[in-house]
Parts: structure tokens; C-alpha cells; sequence
């Protein structure tokens, strides 16, 4: 018989284990309403609860409070919108999550958009400069400040953390940055032709929907840690960005694109992650209960991000 704390060991974190729900209503990397209240309805769904039912200590207060800028004045720099703003919410969203991290609590962040995840893996990598990262989304978000065509940075944070692209004055607190060697991504589908160059002249390792639609999600997930964390030694941050999933499972998001993962195959990457005893830090991002074609479609995205959650701290099958 398995007791929740033994099926809990973790490599990284003490006992008890202790998770800290960092929520970032933050829209500012893409233009769309709504995905700022992400959060809020994450954790009105009852994610505090349910992380405390799987036997976590839960520290959780009160949203982040992110300073504004007006618009007027943070004019785009190049063809990046809303920088100032960006590099400013991430800075503090590293500080909280790395701070998190040293007291040896696991920073789960409730997005709000994918710029974000600049700010939670550089607080990661404060803490566990070789930590390694899984991105999982149906998108690259490595595009730099000259390959984007939308502005938007929640499509381009990966390039900042790996230090690629040219300078940009307001974004020099980004750092330890992220060797290329220590990223994956599962699940692409809709990558920018700017972006594809970057991933092959950088060697960095995707599984598209077409790898996993080859080998399955179990031998996908077995080669993705194969390559980051060949020995299951290093820590993991896992970022989680809903519209991974196909747009018939979360369909409240900015950015769906048809072909996703299925509901299984999202939570098995939870599961299998939460197995190593690795995982440090979570992701769950661009969950948007503004979009969507009716109220049910809003719930059915919201409890996706929470059972996403509880899946990759520990919430195995009932049978496992
Ligand atoms: N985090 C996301 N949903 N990103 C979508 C990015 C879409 C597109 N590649 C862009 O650069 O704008
Ligand atoms: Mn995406
Ligand atoms: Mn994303």
C-alpha cells in the first residue's frame, strides 16, 4: 500500500512539501481582454483546496499587484508592445518566484500570459541554475524582438531567456539565462517561419503533435527528459501553457490552434514529470475565461487548469 507521502518523495524539496500559488493577472503580452483574470478563477475553482487534499502545504495570500505604466508612456521598442511593462512585471515575478524557490517551497504561477514564464524560470534558475525546462504549448514562443510579426511578447520569452536576439536595454535583468541544451517543447503545432530557424540553428529539441501523434505521449515524455535530464537528477520547471491542449479540451484561451494534445495526454505529461521527483516549479498560463463560446466552455478551461495541476503534484490515477 502506498501512503501519500511516500508516493510524494520529491529529489528537491523538503517534507512536508509546500507549494506557493504565485497569481499573476497579467495581460500585457498579448492584447487580448480577459487573460488576466486567469488566476482569480483558477483559484476560485478551489485549486488552493485541492492542492491541500493531495497533502501539500498551501501558501497562497493574494494575487501579485504589478505596477501599471500607461500606455503613453511605453511606446513599443522595435515592434514590441508594451515592454517596459513586460520586463517590469517579469522582473518582480522572478524575484517572488525565486524567493519562493529558496525557501524550499515549489512556485506554482497562475498566468495571466506566456511573457510571464521570462520572469518564473528566471526565478527558477536563481535557485537551481541547472534546472532544466519543458515547454509545453502548441507554440514556440521563441521569437526575438526582429523575427516577430504580431509584438506580442508572450510569443517570445523563450528568446529572452536564452539570451538570443539583440540587446535590449530594458530587459538586462533577464538573467541566469537558459542553456539551449536544457529546454524541450511537446505539443507544437503553429510555429513562425522565424522561429523554425532559430530552434534548428540553436538545436533546440521540439516534439511536435506530429512526433506525438508518432511514437504516442509516453515514449514522447520518456525522450524529452532523455534529452534534458538524461539522469533524472536535475530539477524540472515545467511550463504549461493551456492552448497546448486541443482547442476541444481548453477552449478558453487567446491563441488555440486546432490538433492539440487530448485531455490524457496533457495530464500524462503532468504525471509523468510529478514522477521523476524533480519538479520545482509549475507553469499553468493563458487560461482566459473571457474567451470561449459559452459559459461551459469557460469551466471546462478553468478545471482543466487546476486537474493540470493537481496531476503534476501528485494526483496519480486512483489505481496507481
Ligand atoms: N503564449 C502564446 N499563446 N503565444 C502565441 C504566440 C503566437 C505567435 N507566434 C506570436 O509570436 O505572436
Ligand atoms: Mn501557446
Ligand atoms: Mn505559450
Amino acid at each position: 500500500m502506498t501512503t501519500a507521502t511516500e508516493s510524494s518523495a520529491s529529489r528537491f524539496l523538503p517534507n512536508p512539501k509546500t507549494v506557493a500559488i504565485v497569481g499573476c493577472p497579467f495581460r500585457g503580452g498579448q492584447s487580448k481582454e480577459g487573460v488576466d483574470h486567469g488566476p482569480i478563477h483558477l483559484v476560485q475553482a478551489g485549486l488552493p483546496e485541492q492542492l491541500a487534499g493531495l497533502g501539500w502545504n498551501v501558501h497562497f495570500d493574494s494575487h501579485h499587484q504589478f505596477e501599471e505604466i500607461d500606455e503613453k508612456d511605453d511606446p513599443p521598442i522595435g515592434k514590441m508592445k508594451n515592454p517596459r511593462l513586460v520586463s517590469r512585471v517579469c522582473e518582480a515575478v522572478a524575484s517572488t518566484v525565486g524567493d519562493h524557490a529558496k525557501q524550499g517551497r515549489l512556485p506554482l504561477t497562475l498566468g495571466g500570459d506566456h511573457s510571464l514564464a521570462m520572469g518564473t524560470i528566471s526565478g527558477t534558475l536563481r535557485r537551481y541554475p541547472d534546472a532544466c525546462v519543458i515547454w509545453v504549448d502548441a507554440h514556440a514562443d521563441i521569437n526575438t524582438s526582429e523575427t516577430t510579426d504580431s509584438g506580442n511578447i508572450h510569443g517570445m520569452p523563450v528568446s529572452f531567456l536564452l539570451g538570443l536576439g539583440p540587446k535590449i536595454a530594458q530587459f538586462d535583468w533577464v538573467r541566469p539565462i537558459l542553456q539551449a541544451h536544457r529546454l524541450v517543447y511537446i505539443g507544437l503545432r503553429d510555429v513562425d517561419v522565424g522561429e523554425k530557424r532559430i530552434l534548428k540553428e540553436n538545436g533546440i529539441k521540439a516534439f511536435s503533435m506530429h512526433e506525438v501523434d508518432k511514437w504516442g505521449i509516453g515514449r514522447i515524455v520518456e525522450m524529452a527528459l532523455d534529452h534534458v535530464n538524461p539522469k533524472r537528477d536535475l530539477p524540472i520547471h515545467l511550463s504549461f501553457d493551456v492552448d497546448a491542449l486541443d482547442p476541444t479540451v481548453a477552449p478558453s484561451t487567446g491563441t488555440p490552434v486546432r490538433g492539440g494534445l487530448t485531455f490524457r495526454e496533457g495530464h500524462y505529461i503532468c504525471e509523468a514529470v510529478y514522477e521523476t521527483g524533480c519538479l520545482v516549479a509549475l507553469d499553468i498560463m493563458e487560461v482566459n475565461p473571457s474567451l470561449g463560446t459559452n459559459e461551459e466552455a469557460v469551466k471546462q478551461t478553468v478545471a482543466v487548469g487546476c486537474s493540470l495541476a493537481r496531476s503534476a503534484l501528485g494526483n496519480l490515477p486512483p489505481c496507481l
